[in-house]
């Protein structure tokens, strides 16, 4: 069952040229898959998926979402995105997860306090609760935002780079949360950069450079062929 169908998405004008983005992109995401989006630098990963979860909106094409998930996607923004200096705690941060349920009047009650502390024991950050998130180290920060991913409890996610800048053993931890989503049915569909990573982990693979490589089987897709022609296309500015 398709979850979200890309139909000769093309979105938005690079700075540099008169040319897109991202130019006609075709294809779905199985509900329950696990897919990876992957691509050279300035290949429009983050683009796609401001676009699938509604920030941008396509100059051509358009994307569908199955209507019983239209509320029920979560995007994990990229670190670098994150104002560390906002003056919120990680419990508090946590708890934002639970937004969308109780919504701006309803305090949260003992069911819901319960999955806030779950999710941070998930994460391992039980002791930091009370501490601001301007403390955090780089690897902590993105525990805290799997956790309010947790608590938000979405049937798709959408993360981008989960990994960037973060350590092996946060790595490590964060690739069994994602595997454990899957295994639940969900539907995860993530930015990454590394290769090798994706070929371990995701079963299906969206090889980017502007245009659409390749997209299918993760094996399929990350042939010697296909890696050579997005980083042709990358050093000629796409
Ligand atoms: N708001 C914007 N306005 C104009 N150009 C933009 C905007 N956002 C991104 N771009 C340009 O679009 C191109 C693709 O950016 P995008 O962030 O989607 O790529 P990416 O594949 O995620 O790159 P990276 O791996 O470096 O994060 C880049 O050339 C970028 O400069």
């Amino acid at each position: 069952m398709c979850a979200i169908r890309l139909t000769d998405v093309t979105v938005g004008q690079r700075e540099s040229s008169a040319d897109f983005i991202l130019k006609n992109i075709n294809g779905y995401f199985p509900r329950g898959s696990m897919t990876a989006i992957l691509g050279p630098n300035g290949a429009g990963k983050s683009t796609l998926i401001k676009t699938i979860i509604g920030f941008l909106k396509p100059v051509r094409g358009y994307v569908e979402i199955d209507v019983s998930l239209r509320a029920q996607m979560s995007l994990l923004p990229q670190l670098s995105e994150i104002d560390k200096s906002f003056p919120i705690t990680v419990y508090d941060l946590v708890a934002l997860g639970a937004w969308r349920r109780l919504g701006p009047f309803k305090s949260y009650n003992k069911k819901e306090q319960e999955a806030i502390q779950r999710a941070l024991e998930q994460v391992g950050l039980q002791h930091q609760a009370n501490q601001l998130i301007g403390t955090l180290s780089g690897g902590q920060l993105q525990r805290a935002l799997f956790a309010r991913l947790i608590v938000r409890d979405p049937e798709v996610f959408l993360l981008d780079e989960p990994f960037a800048a973060i350590d092996e053993d946060t790595c490590e931890d964060l690739i069994t949360l994602i595997q454990g989503w899957h295994q639940k049915g969900r539907t995860v569909i993530a930015v990454l950069h590394d290769a090798d990573l994706v070929a371990r982990i995701f079963p299906d693979t969206l090889l980017l450079a502007c245009e659409q490589i390749a997209w299918g089987k993760t094996a399929d897709v990350l042939t010697e062929d296909n890696l050579q022609r997005a980083r042709r296309l990358a050093l000629k500015g796409f």
